[in-house]
């Protein structure tokens, strides 16, 4: 039985993000649920199980030892920007490569023991994530409380139920698995937040390209200048659009770092394999995340899909590539 890691534990947003993708990439598949992340407690004829991790970090070593088939973690939100640990297990464990992505609109739920009333509440559990996302709702209905930091929403809901929090805030999910009282739900500082969430694997076959597909690459680079800009100008004269730059220190020294890269596109076409082949000329390292179809919400698209111009298309490339190659041969003139 494959195993299929989220953050956990039960209730988070993960979760739920997981069981979307799960359906998605594992179609045919039998899905069971775990309590823990080495249980195997499933139905017996589950194909695939569903387990929670404590971190992201924890999941993707279990994935390249082979112990676990998949990992589902956050990656970015609307209103917050990326989520760190992510990008940082993602360079520090074994190589892992996203076949698909989701995008899940975000409310919370504050959860309470019971009989716990606004009034008493002093300390509020949660992910730094959703806290940064709440902070005006809790500046103003809970004033009093502290914030403490947990590591997942999910797990923030433990903390009160071993009480060592008063409150928690949660994914909607959380509410149904723990028992503890609804104080507010539907609570968000911006309505339309959303977060996205990607499947990731070990390396092997890429999902085959669709047209609306997202490109996700790390790219590490000396200290000198125009580098960066050097970087940009590659995929621009290809027509390759990015659509995410985010730099985090290596951590070695102050001053260095590794430029996350999101670009339009897949690995398969032409323009985007020809860039990616000039960033790894250019650069001391480029770690290939995956290409997969850019996540859509209810067949929507959730950012502009912006289609290059017709000189940057395979044909185009295919065509230029043939007449280089005549005149190499001597064919043509
Ligand atoms: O803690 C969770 O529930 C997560 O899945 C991470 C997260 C936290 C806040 C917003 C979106 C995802």
């Amino acid at each position: 039985m494959r195993r299929i890691l989220y953050l956990g534990p039960e209730g988070t947003f993960t979760e739920q993000a997981a069981r979307t993708l799960v359906s998605r990439v594992y179609p045919d598949a039998t899905v069971g649920a775990a309590q823990a992340v080495l249980s195997v407690a499933a139905g017996p004829d589950a194909d695939l199980v569903l387990a929670p991790a404590v971190t992201v970090r924890a999941a993707m070593v279990e994935v390249s030892a082979g112990r676990a088939e998949a990992v589902v973690a956050p990656v970015e939100n609307s209103v917050e920007g990326s989520v760190p640990a992510t990008l940082d297990a993602l360079v520090d464990a074994d190589p892992v490569v996203a076949v698909a992505e989701t995008v899940l609109p975000v409310r919370f739920s504050v959860l309470a023991a019971p009989g716990t009333t606004p009034e008493r509440v002093r300390t509020v559990a949660t992910h730094p994530h959703a806290a940064a996302q709440v902070r005006e709702w809790l500046a103003r209905e809970l004033p009093d409380a502290v914030v403490v930091s947990a590591t997942s929403t999910a797990a923030a809901a433990v903390e009160v139920l071993a009480g060592r929090a008063d409150a928690a805030v949660t994914a909607p999910l959380a509410a149904e698995r723990y028992a503890l009282d609804v104080l507010a739900s539907d609570v968000a500082d911006v309505r339309d937040a959303v977060t996205s969430f990607r499947l990731l694997r070990s390396p092997g076959r890429v999902p085959e390209p669709t047209g609306v597909d997202r490109t996700s690459l790390v790219v590490t680079v000396d200290d000198r200048i125009g580098t960066l800009a050097d970087l940009l100008t590659e995929l621009a004269t290809r027509g390759v659009n990015l659509t995410r730059i985010e730099s985090r220190p290596t951590r070695d020294r102050l001053g260095r770092y590794r430029f996350f890269l999101d670009l339009d596109g897949h690995v398969a076409e032409r323009r985007v394999a020809d860039a990616m082949a000039a960033l790894r000329r250019r650069s001391q390292e480029v770690r290939f995340l995956g290409s997969f179809p850019r996540a859509r919400i209810a067949g929507r698209a959730v950012a502009a899909e912006i289609s290059p111009p017709d000189a940057y298309s395979d044909a185009a490339f295919a065509e230029a590539a043939a007449w280089v190659q005549s005149l190499q041969e001597g064919s043509r003139a």
